[in-house]
C-alpha cells in the first residue's frame, strides 16, 4: 500500500515560481488530477514527483506499508507516460517489450502477447517503433503503465495523439485496471480525469512570489 506525501512542495526556475506552498496526500484508490493552463506548470509538478527534477523547496515522501521508500529508489515504484519521454526506436515491439518487462513485472494474470492484444497492436509485432504512428506509441506508452506492476502510475497528457476509439480504451482500461494504484494524471481534457476524486488547480499555487 503505497502513499505519497508533498509538504510544502515548491519549484522555481530562474526567479520564476511555477508552484509555491502545495500540498498533496495521495494514497491507493484516490485518483488525483493536476490541472492548469499551458505553461502552468503541470508537468513540472509530475517530475518533480517522480524524482526527476528537484524540488526548491519542501518534503516529499513515499511510504510504502508504513516504511519509507528513499527518493532515488521511487522509480522503482512507478510508471511514467509523458509527451517528452522518448522509445528506443530501432526496437520492435517485440523486443521493446522484452526488454521493458525485464526491469518491471507484469501485473498478474496478463502475459505479453494478451497486453499487445489489449493495445491491439498486434498486427505491429516486428515492426520498429519508429514506424509506429502517434496513436500506436501512445496506446504503447499507455499500455506498458497499466500493466508494469507498479503502485504509482504518472500520467502526463494520457490521450494527447489518441482518436475516439483510443480515449474510450484509455478511460476503460483506467476503471478496469486502477483500482489499486495511486494515480496522478496531468492534464487540459476532461475526458483524461473527469473521473477523478481530487482535482488540484496547478494556477492556485502560483501567487507568492518572492521579494
Ligand atoms: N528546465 C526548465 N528550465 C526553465 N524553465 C522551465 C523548465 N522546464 C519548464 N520550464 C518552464 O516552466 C513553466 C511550466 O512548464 P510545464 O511544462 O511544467 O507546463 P505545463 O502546465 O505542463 O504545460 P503544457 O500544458 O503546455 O504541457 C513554463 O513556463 C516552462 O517554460
Amino acid at each position: 500500500m503505497l502513499s505519497v506525501k508533498l509538504e510544502g512542495g515548491g519549484k522555481k526556475f530562474q526567479r520564476e515560481w511555477i508552484f509555491r506552498n502545495l500540498n498533496l496526500d495521495i494514497t491507493v484508490g484516490k485518483k488525483t488530477a493536476i490541472i492548469g493552463s499551458n505553461g502552468s506548470g503541470k508537468s513540472t509538478l509530475l517530475k518533480c514527483l517522480s524524482s526527476q527534477m528537484p524540488l526548491t523547496e519542501g518534503k516529499l515522501s513515499f511510504t510504502q506499508f508504513n516504511k519509507n521508500i528513499l527518493e532515488e529508489d521511487i522509480y522503482k515504484h512507478l510508471t511514467i507516460s509523458a509527451p517528452y519521454l522518448e522509445f528506443p526506436e530501432e526496437l520492435s515491439l517485440k523486443e521493446f517489450l522484452n526488454f521493458h518487462f525485464r526491469f518491471k513485472n507484469l501485473i498478474k494474470g496478463i502475459d505479453i502477447p494478451q497486453l499487445i492484444e489489449i493495445m491491439y497492436l498486434e498486427n505491429s509485432l516486428n515492426k520498429p517503433l519508429s514506424y509506429f504512428s502517434s496513436g500506436m506509441k501512445q496506446r504503447l506508452k499507455l499500455g506498458i503503465c497499466f500493466f508494469s506492476d507498479a503502485p504509482l502510475l504518472l500520467l502526463d497528457e494520457p490521450t494527447s495523439n489518441l482518436d475516439e476509439r483510443g480515449i474510450n480504451w484509455y478511460r476503460d482500461l483506467m476503471q478496469k485496471y486502477c483500482s489499486e494504484k495511486c494515480v496522478l494524471i496531468a492534464s487540459n481534457d476532461k475526458r483524461e480525469f473527469d473521473f477523478c476524486e481530487n482535482i488540484i488547480s496547478i494556477e492556485d499555487y502560483k501567487l507568492k512570489r518572492t521579494l
